[in-house]
């Protein structure tokens, strides 16, 4: 039996294809190549390129491949893209959710693992760690779209034999400890992506957005999961399921915050010279605390984190990027003219 990771080009699909080739699993991936890359999938997993609202392809996939669970990671994930296009986030994320539902059922697959987010809690009420039962209030499309995903995973698991975890992460970074995928996207606006790119020179600042922030240093305060961690939680989830477990939400982060100097004041440790800062307004739609209670995942799912450590999340980080610059230009190239041989 194999399993079924959509979105598996991208960033943390990448490293979720890696995680589980390295416990033995048997690996297919079906991604569009929006954003993500083609030489990012492991060659030991089957690739299929194609939309995960596509039912013919999903068939297809249904019908070559004896297919145990689906990690349901195919997503728009940019919130100013959602709130400026919200329909293109409710067609991507919800409705094409629904048809990989639809198209699971039918074909016997009963067991999901889905990509929600901390947005789906909005900004917090208080300066706390937010647990799974704090109240729902997104405060964008991207957000309003996990949450409907979440919605009709609960009621299709009411109503069938189907039994899925849904993920909300907090803030993933870093990349593989081995070096084998990273965040590659070309336009990426995450923190410390950012701030890696600025130590390697590829950009010439960082704009802090926001320093009269209500925390202890006045810059936003976030709780960043490394990668690795991240992945090995679907892994456990994956257990889960397997033993029977009954369908849950569980949070993903450390319950740990650091501000937005910590992180670039840790950038600066591991580049080893420091990086040019602007201190700038608030970036709209920001909150001023947002960290995980997740001992929910430890206890129900037996996640036990191995990197949580923020130097390490930004040395595995800048350790991607430098290899970005270097070796993947090349490997794309490499790529592009295989794929091309091949009929890409
Ligand atoms: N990166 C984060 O900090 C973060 C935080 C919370 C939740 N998430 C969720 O995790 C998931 C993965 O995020 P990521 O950071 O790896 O993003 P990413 O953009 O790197 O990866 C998404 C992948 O899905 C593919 N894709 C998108 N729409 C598709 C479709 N309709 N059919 C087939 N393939 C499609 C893209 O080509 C890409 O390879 C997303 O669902 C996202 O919402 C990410
Ligand atoms: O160039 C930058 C980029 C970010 N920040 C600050 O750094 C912190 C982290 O910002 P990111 O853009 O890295 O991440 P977000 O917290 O905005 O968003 C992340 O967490 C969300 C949930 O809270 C969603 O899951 C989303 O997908 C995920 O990217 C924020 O305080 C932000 O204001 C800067 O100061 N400068």
């Amino acid at each position: 039996m194999a399993i079924l990771v959509t979105g598996g080009a991208g960033y943390i699909g990448s490293h979720m294809v890696w995680a589980l080739l390295d416990a033995g699993e048997d690996v297919v991936v079906i991604d569009r190549l929006s954003t993500g890359f083609r030489w990012a999938v492991a060659p030991q997993a089957r690739f299929y390129l194609g939309d995960v609202g596509d039912e013919t392809v999903l068939r297809q996939v249904f019908a070559e491949n004896a297919i145990e669970a689906i990690i349901h990671f195919a997503g728009s994930i940019v919130v100013p893209e959602s709130v400026a296009d919200p329909l293109s986030y409710y067609e991507n994320n919800t409705g094409k959710t629904r048809v990989l539902m639809s198209a699971a059922l039918k074909a016997g697959v009963n067991r999901l693992i889905f990509s929600s987010t901390a947005a789906v809690y909005g900004t917090p009420d208080v300066a706390e760690p937010v647990s799974e039962t704090a109240p729902l209030r997104p405060e964008n499309p991207y957000g309003q779209s996990k949450l409907m995903s979440e919605l009709m995973l609960r009621d299709v698991a009411h109503a069938h034999d189907f039994r899925y975890v849904a993920l909300r992460y907090f803030n993933v970074a870093g990349a593989d400890p081995q070096g084998r995928t990273g965040q590659s996207t070309d336009s990426a606006t995450h923190l410390i992506k950012v701030a890696c790119e600025a130590a390697l020179g590829k950009r010439r600042s960082v704009s802090v957005y926001g320093t009269d922030y209500p925390t202890r240093d006045g810059t936003g305060i976030r709780d960043y999961i490394h990668v690795a961690d991240l992945v090995e939680a679907h892994l456990c989830a994956l257990a889960h399921l397997r033993r029977g477990g009954t369908s849950l939400v569980a949070n993903c982060g450390y319950g740990k915050g650091f501000s937005v100097l910590d992180v670039l004041n840790a950038v600066t440790r591991a580049a080893g010279r420091p990086i040019a800062i602007e201190y700038g307004p608030r970036r709209a739609g920001d909150a001023a605390f947002v960290v995980a209670d997740a001992s929910l995942a430890r206890k129900e799912l037996g996640w036990v984190p191995r990197h949580d450590d923020l130097d390490r999340i930004v040395e595995t980080a800048i350790a991607w990027e430098a290899r970005l610059s270097h070796d993947v230009s090349n490997d794309i190239g490499t790529l592009r003219r295989r794929l091309a041989a091949s009929g890409f």
